[in-house]
């Protein structure tokens, strides 16, 4: 899969911007501070996820003192091409899939796939675990449309419950009708959450030795109310049951998957307490390695590969086994302030952007 084509107006310091990209290699965008590298990465990452991974407030991506942004791109797959389209307002977003509108945002979101590394991602052991469980849900959403199902009826469920308990004369029918099918989505979202960090860090392990040529063994625990077991279902209605008066009193639902979290662990030692900077980084972009490779097995095609400002903190020999280990056919994005030797890149397809104050200029090769 790729970009090929890409028009901001009115995003971030963009003011009007065409790019035309090539199918795949290595894409540098580099230039000085503040110049409009990462908003490129941001606008890429935007149309794939429909959100900014800096920010929540979408109206922020408006150029200042203007009321909307648009951008069009076009996406090039193995079995089609897909022209989209985005307009934000400060209050309305408008999908555009060839020209119709998209009613649906998950109609829309990974249409374009694309993975990003950016430097906060390695504040993934700090943060909440809020953030933890968005880490798998951004990718099972884009791979699974049962998933997708699933989980946002599970969140609207959640919320009618959470309504109903705040309301002391509730009908008990009805919140044990929403209870039965709670549990059952949550045996889908389980099953599917545990699977994928499964596989995730089978391959995190090995791009993790590959690439950092440490020892330690990585890896990570799902963890939530009850065991994954066979018996998952009969677990999580005795959970409820248990809960239950719990859930009266405290007018919120005590237990469920929208409390569960993740331990990345080396050695056997939780992450957050372990890891160097480095080691967080080298595993990151395992991480993201493996998420290519997954993504690559079930769709036959890889994502789009964002790696904003990965140079900065690691070591040349690091850099050079992360581009030795980038597949030839796909297309990945890379800011950096520096030009970046094109030795680096050994003999990868590799092409340059100078980006100047909102402007991006392709270098001749
Ligand atoms: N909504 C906006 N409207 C206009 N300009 C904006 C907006 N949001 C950010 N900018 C401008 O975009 C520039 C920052 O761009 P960006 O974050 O892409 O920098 P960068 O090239 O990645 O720099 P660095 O190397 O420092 O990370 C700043 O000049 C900032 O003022």
């Amino acid at each position: 899969m790729n970009l090929s084509f890409l028009r901001l107006r009115n995003f971030r310091n963009y003011s009007d911007l065409t790019c035309r990209f090539s199918s795949q290699g290595i894409h540098v965008l580099h230039g000085k501070n503040a110049q409009g590298k990462t908003n490129l990465i941001e606008a890429i990452y935007y149309l794939s996820h429909l959100r900014s991974f800096r920010t929540q407030n979408q109206a922020q991506m408006i150029t200042h003192g203007q009321n909307f942004f648009h951008m069009d791109a076009r996406i090039e797959t193995m079995r089609r091409k897909e022209d989209l389209k985005v307009i934000l307002m400060p209050e309305k977003k408008h999908l555009y899939r060839w020209n119709e509108p998209v009613k649906k945002y998950s109609d829309f979101i990974g249409i374009l796939n694309a993975v990003l590394f950016c430097p906060d991602d390695l504040m993934l052991f700090q943060q909440s675990p809020k953030m933890r469980r968005r880490f798998i849900d951004m990718e099972l959403i884009k791979l699974s449309r049962v998933y997708t199902f699933t989980l946002n009826r599970y969140q609207k469920l959640l919320r009618q419950r959470n309504a109903i308990l705040k309301n002391d004369r509730f009908d008990p029918i009805l919140l044990q009708t929403l209870t039965n099918q709670m549990i059952k989505d949550q045996v889908v979202i389980l099953s599917q959450r545990e699977q994928y960090l499964k596989e995730l860090m089978e391959k995190t392990q090995k791009f993790y030795h590959f690439f950092s040529k440490e020892k330690e063994e990585i890896d990570a625990k799902y963890i939530t109310f009850v065991p994954m077991d066979e018996n998952l279902e009969d677990s999580i209605h005795q959970a409820y049951q248990k809960h239950e008066k719990r859930d009266r009193l405290t007018h919120q639902t005590q237990v469920g998957i929208h409390k569960d979290d993740i331990d990345f662990h080396m050695n056997g030692i939780s992450i957050k307490d372990i890891a160097s900077q480095g080691q967080k980084r080298s595993l990151v972009l395992s991480m993201k390695l493996a998420l290519c490779q997954i993504i690559y097995e079930k769709q036959k095609e890889y994502p789009v590969l964002l790696l904003d400002d990965v140079f900065s903190e690691l070591d040349v020999s690091r850099s050079r086994q992360l581009i030795s280990i980038l597949p030839e056919s796909m297309q990945v994005f890379i800011s950096s302030t520096d030009k970046l030797d094109r030795s680096l890149f050994q003999n990868k397809d590799v092409r340059y952007y100078e980006i100047i104050q909102g402007h991006c200029k392709e270098e001749s090769r």
